[in-house]
């Protein structure tokens, strides 16, 4: 058997090696003759999956995308060749939390606020906004939640209509996949209209896919006004992103705030196991077999800290979202953009998750402790 697998696919010599012949490839550039004579294909999210790529690929069998999203692939020119399909859902959530926390707390101090005063808006209430939720619901934060398709199927408690979001809340986070048509389509979900109701010191966070927002519409609300701020993951465009909106978002990352290891070695391993039951064969090897032990996993608070100057610091520690941040800026100006965008994500530095951190409370910093584990922390 002969897979091709995506050059950013971390553990793939483990865990696809023993299973055939490997080839590695810079996911942009797989064309439609690289998958002449090959049998599984796994990608990460920045191969288009379409009619035009499959047009050779008359081994292929299996398609694996280690990502949560899959608008990059046509699965129904998929199903139509009778090649199977797998995701991985929820693989990196963990970490876009992480990523989503590290950011508001750094505007936090930036900005001189407390996240314990702001009231977060939550659109997309999968994976991703459910474990956000959780975590800023025991932490005592307010929230509200947007997610009209699973309120269509579970009823409205516990979900507002988006406007209400925008109308009262202070932080508006976007974790909704990319849907092009239908009744809950999210392309352009932020459109000019709606980002013109925006509140003067909104907050607006994008790590969903970055065509729910109008670009251009939002990049005219930041710069004619200057009165809301914008951390941004994903962009209309990507890796050729528009420079003016890096400048004008507070906090701008190349698409990484699912890039943990944990993350990555999740969804390498959840396509193993679905490649493995494909072709009927045992799944050897375990997603602790791929895990190296973490730089860092302890860390002893002994008071004098408040909440939110805690979990920053913790935070901080495992990942500091400055870093992806000042890395994007330097990147696109040395190489330009596109090459700078994807040269920070394929030297992606070390992260772990916040989880791989044990948090030892001296008897002054005890009263924080169901604070802070409900914020994603092992306290001891
Ligand atoms: N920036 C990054 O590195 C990452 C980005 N993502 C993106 O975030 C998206 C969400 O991830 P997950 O939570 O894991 O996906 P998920 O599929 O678990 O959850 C998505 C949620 O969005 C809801 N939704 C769909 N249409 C909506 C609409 N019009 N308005 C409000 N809610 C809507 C769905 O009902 C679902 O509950 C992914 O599809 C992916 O595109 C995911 C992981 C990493
Ligand atoms: O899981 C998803 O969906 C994502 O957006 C990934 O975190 C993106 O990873 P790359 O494909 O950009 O490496």
């Amino acid at each position: 058997m002969r897979l091709l697998v995506d050059a950013n696919v971390p553990g793939a010599e483990a865990c696809f090696g023993p299973l055939g012949e490997l080839v590695r490839m810079p996911g942009r550039e797989i064309a439609p003759a690289d998958l002449r004579d090959v049998d599984a294909l796994v990608i990460r999210s920045i191969t288009r999956v379409d009619e035009a790529l499959l047009a050779e690929a008359s081994r292929l069998r299996f398609v694996g995308t280690c990502t949560i999203g899959t608008d990059h692939v046509d699965t129904r020119a998929l199903a139509e060749r009778g090649i199977a399909f797998a995701s991985a859902p929820g693989c990196n959530a963990e970490a876009v939390v992480d990523y989503v926390l590290g950011s508001l707390l750094t505007l936090a101090e930036r900005q001189g606020w407390r996240l314990a005063e702001r009231r977060v808006g939550i659109v997309g209430v999968g994976n991703v906004g459910g474990r956000l939720l959780a975590r800023l619901s025991v932490m005592g934060i307010a929230c509200l939640a947007c997610d009209p398709p699973r309120a269509e199927v579970e009823g409205r408690e516990g979900f507002e209509k988006l406007e209400t979001l925008i109308g009262e809340c202070d932080v508006l986070c976007l974790h909704t996949p990319l849907v092009r048509d239908g009744p809950h389509a999210t392309h352009h979900l932020l459109d000019a209209q709606r980002l013109a109701e925006l509140s003067p010191g909104t907050l607006l966070l994008n790590a969903g896919r970055g065509d729910c927002i109008d670009g251009q519409a939002l990049r005219q609300r930041l710069a004619g006004q200057g009165d809301i701020s914008a951390v941004l993951d994903v962009w209309e465009g990507e890796p050729g992103i528009d420079p003016a909106l890096r400048d004008l978002a507070q906090i701008a990352t190349p698409h990484i705030a699912g890039h943990s290891l944990d993350g990555k070695l999740r969804g390498t391993h959840q396509i193993y196991a679905a490649l493995c039951r494909h072709l009927g064969l045992p799944a050897r090897l375990g997603l602790d077999e791929l895990l190296p032990a973490p730089p860092v996993t302890r860390i002893a608070l002994d008071g004098g800290l408040e909440a939110e100057e805690a979990l920053r610091l913790c935070l901080r520690t495992v990942y500091d979202v400055r870093r992806d941040h000042d890395s994007l800026r330097r990147e696109s100006y040395r190489l330009g953009m596109a090459r700078g965008f994807d040269a920070c994500r394929a030297n992606y530095p070390l992260r772990r998750e916040l989880s791989t951190l044990s948090l030892e409370l001296g008897p002054k910093a005890q009263a924080l402790a169901p604070w802070l584990q409900g914020a994603g922390l092992n306290v001891a």
